[in-house]
């Protein structure tokens, strides 16, 4: 399988790339991305033939649909990740909350949050493609606080390979932030900027894009990629949980094969709605995917209104800090699906110059066809977090409760819904602390043993250690010296 690109081909690139070359090399002409020449078509008889699979064998099967040109003892090494999951024969629990709803597990890997499900077999991918190359690269990863402890910890060590992360100081929970600054690593560097999420986003793309920032790297012996979902390599396994929660339900007995459900994604940069969007594309049957977000809404409004609008508009601090994010990165491959390279260029032309653009009406119903959103405030979060855990003892991170309000608004309640939990209650547990009994100002150790015993839940090992480990990241910096950092640290 080849790959294209989102806003056509400029004059020094080749038409199509292969799986390889897209994920070593992630930005594509004119500032674009890469996607699949064609998604495989899976069909009923895929469904029917993995309904007793492993996760593991479904993983395996739906990656040689792609035909990547990446060797099968390699892909078996990074599934084989999965087995250091909670439950190695099931890594992604579905567990029912309430007639029609179920929340599709995706944070049971090392790092608590649904980065580990594609950053876990990613690391290891990306690694032996730079060792079967003799090559060395250095991963940019931008965080919001998932995605960084989740690159931290399939790179760290690894061969041929060198991470520099870069996280809004602030801008996260503390124990996303501790997961960060205490990983020590020779070939791991952390960097707390001063600013948000969108900085440190922006400056991975304008590196990623940059001539000149490539050349200084290569005089290092280094080339340039990058783990957040801009990269094809993220998003190919991210398809793979939304497969597997649909075959659970119909394993449950919640649905027949063939009924369709909604997916209910809390959304960021989008890469995990995208995968519920492909997977839909490629023979799940899906009803619509409803995408949740935070006061950040910039999603809710595009699916709402057709105008994707940053003007006068500032990120807000929120109490689910990964989804504090206004430009979304995997919309763009979205557009391309929808209405093809010239308009997606044309779209994201406006929005790199004017901070805007706006879809037809036309263009707006087909999206709509396709998604609904609705946002849910940090109160309403709360709220939705105690009344869940009161009613059907159902304990949730506040990204995961963001779904609640948009399974009520934006859902046919007679229709199954699917909802995505990304993120453990232990990265957030403050917030949770006081939805659950309204403690106020606690630090993230005092209100994790609070929960605990109030919900009857373990503290995962991993998250108590992170307490008493010595910091190893110290810099914060200003966001016009990322690129001197970075070049100082290889
Ligand atoms: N929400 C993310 C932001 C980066 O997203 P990605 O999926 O593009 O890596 C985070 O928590 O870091």
């Amino acid at each position: 399988m080849n790959f294209i690109q989102t806003r056509g081909v400029d004059e020094n690139r080749p038409q199509t790339v292969t799986f390889s070359q897209a994920i070593l090399s992630p930005i594509a002409s004119f500032g674009g991305l890469y996607v699949p020449q064609m998604l495989p078509e899976l069909g009923e008889e895929f469904l029917q033939k993995h309904l007793n699979s492993s996760y593991k064998e479904l993983a395996s099967d739906m990656l040689s649909c792609f035909e990547i040109d990446i060797d099968a003892k390699v892909i078996e090494e990074a599934l084989s990740l999965y087995d250091k999951f909670d439950d190695a024969s099931n890594p992604v629990p579905v567990v029912k909350v309430k007639e029609n709803l179920y929340i599709s597990e995706l944070y049971h890997g090392p790092t608590r949050a649904f980065k580990d499900m594609a950053l876990q077999p990613f690391g290891v991918v990306l690694s032996s493609i730079a060792q079967r190359l003799n090559e060395n690269y250095l991963i940019l990863a931008a965080t919001s606080g998932d995605t960084g402890p989740a690159a931290l910890e399939t790179f760290k060590n690894r061969a041929n390979v060198k991470v520099a992360c870069l996280y809004p100081d602030g801008g996260t929970s503390d124990v996303q932030r501790l997961q960060m600054v205490t990983e020590d690593a020779p070939n791991l560097k952390v960097i707390g900027i001063n600013g948000v999420f969108d900085d440190a986003q922006n400056a991975l793309k304008r590196l990623l894009a940059s001539q000149s920032f490539k050349e200084a790297l290569q005089k290092k012996d280094t080339k340039l990629s990058a783990a957040n979902s801009v990269n094809f390599g993220r998003i190919i396994f991210q398809i793979i949980y939304h497969i597997h929660s649909y075959l659970e339900l119909v394993r449950q007995n919640a649905i027949t094969m063939g009924e369709q459900v909604y997916l209910n994604v809390p959304s960021g940069n989008f890469g995990n709605a995208l995968g519920g969007y492909y997977a839909w594309k490629m023979g799940v049957p899906v009803e619509k995917i409803i995408i949740s977000s935070n006061e950040n809404n910039v999603l809710t409004r595009l699916i709402r209104n057709g105008k994707y609008d940053l003007r006068n508009c500032e990120v807000v601090g929120t109490t689910s800090p990964a989804m504090d994010i206004l430009k979304s990165s995997n919309v763009e491959r979205v557009l391309f699906d929808l209405f093809g390279e010239v308009r997606t260029k044309e779209l994201m032309q406006n929005l790199e110059e004017n901070n805007f653009y706006e879809l037809t009406a036309d263009e707006l119903a087909k999206l709509r066809e396709c998604f609904d959103a609705d946002y849910c405030s940090g109160e309403e979060g709360k709220k939705y977090i105690k009344e869940t855990f009161q009613k059907y003892h159902y304990l949730m991170d506040p990204h995961t409760a963001t779904c609640m309000k948009s399974y009520e608004t934006c859902s046919n309640p007679e229709i199954k819904t699917i909802a995505y939990s990304t993120a453990e209650w232990t990265k957030f547990s403050p917030v949770i602390a006081n939805a659950l009994t309204g403690e106020v100002d606690t630090k993230d150790i005092e209100a994790l043993e609070s929960i605990s015993k109030v919900a009857n839940l373990e503290i995962p090992q991993m998250i108590k250690e992170l307490f008493s480990k010595p910091i190893a990241q110290t810099t914060v910096i200003e966001k016009e010296n990322i690129e001197d950092e970075i070049l100082k640290f290889l």
